[in-house]
């Protein structure tokens, strides 16, 4: 008798995706007969080329678009919409943040849709605030923030709904070099903390090799899949430096 799945392990099984309406001949897949199992707690990053389908197979996780075919189980559970249990982090912090709310609000913002009340959603926040380095800065509103420090609050905001499952995409693409290292180290403490499942898109082999426990390639596409999955057995800080890495780097820099 097998065990019930965690509520934070992602199942996908032959999954398809066209956008080309149903019915219509000559289906042109983006991803095509995807597999893959994310085990609850497990920092996987899924790298391919620019165009793949990436940002589509995590819009599929995530529930924002409906699969042509196939399955995607969290849980126990179709996916079939959003939920609570995942949550997704963009490129741009500035489409998620809302510009009339300070960062105590922005991050406070899910809870009071839930209707918590306000002495446990300040202690929630504050705590998110400090996590994510921004204490001293919650009066302060989007506009008035760095790139680097509004993709902290999109953070900060998404961890304090406490999904079990962080989707992330591309989520520092846009900042300068050392606020990105600094996030991705921030990254690794906090998914260490929280015993969070993470999927983290990125083009970039490097950042998979600082941030995933496993790392899954996807081919160019159309009809693109995951055609490797590599396991990275380095220990946490990575070391950019060490033959190990190196090694690891060629190998996956071979797939492109
Ligand atoms: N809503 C849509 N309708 C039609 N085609 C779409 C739609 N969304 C994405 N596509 C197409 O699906 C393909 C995969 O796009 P996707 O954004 O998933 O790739 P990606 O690997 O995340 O790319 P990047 O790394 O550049 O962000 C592209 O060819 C894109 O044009």
């Amino acid at each position: 008798m097998s065990a019930l799945p965690r509520p934070n392990e992602i199942h996908i099984e032959r999954l398809n995706k066209s956008y080309a309406p149903q019915g219509a001949g000559n289906l042109h897949y983006i991803i095509q007969d995807v597999d893959l199992v994310v085990k609850g707690g497990e920092f996987f990053v899924l790298l391919g080329p620019s165009g793949c389908g990436k940002s589509t197979l995590l819009s599929l996780i995530a529930g924002f678009v409906s699969k042509t075919s196939g399955q995607v189980r969290v849980g126990e559970n179709e996916v079939d919409r959003p939920g609570q249990d995942r949550a997704v982090v963009f490129q741009q912090a500035d489409s998620s943040l809302f510009p009339w709310l300070t960062v105590r609000e922005n991050v406070e913002f899910g809870l009071r849709m839930k209707r918590i009340p306000a002495a446990k959603r300040k202690e929630v926040s504050d705590r998110f605030i400090d996590l994510v380095g921004l204490r001293g800065h919650e009066n302060k509103f989007p506009r008035e923030l760095s790139g680097g420090m509004k993709q902290r609050v999109q953070l900060a905001r998404v961890l304090a709904n406490d999904p079990g499952i962080l989707l992330m995409d591309e989520p520092f693409g846009a900042l300068d070099a050392m606020t990105r290292r600094t996030m991705q180290r921030e990254l690794v403490n906090i998914w260490k903390d929280t015993d969070k499942t993470v999927i983290f898109v990125t083009h970039d082999i490097q950042e998979a090799l600082l941030l995933g426990g496993r790392i899954g390639i996807m081919s160019a596409g159309p009809s693109s899949k995951i055609t490797h999955v590599y396991d990275v057995p380095l220990a946490y800080p990575r070391d950019m430096t060490a033959p190990e890495f190196h090694a690891l780097y060629n190998r996956i820099q071979s797939h492109f």
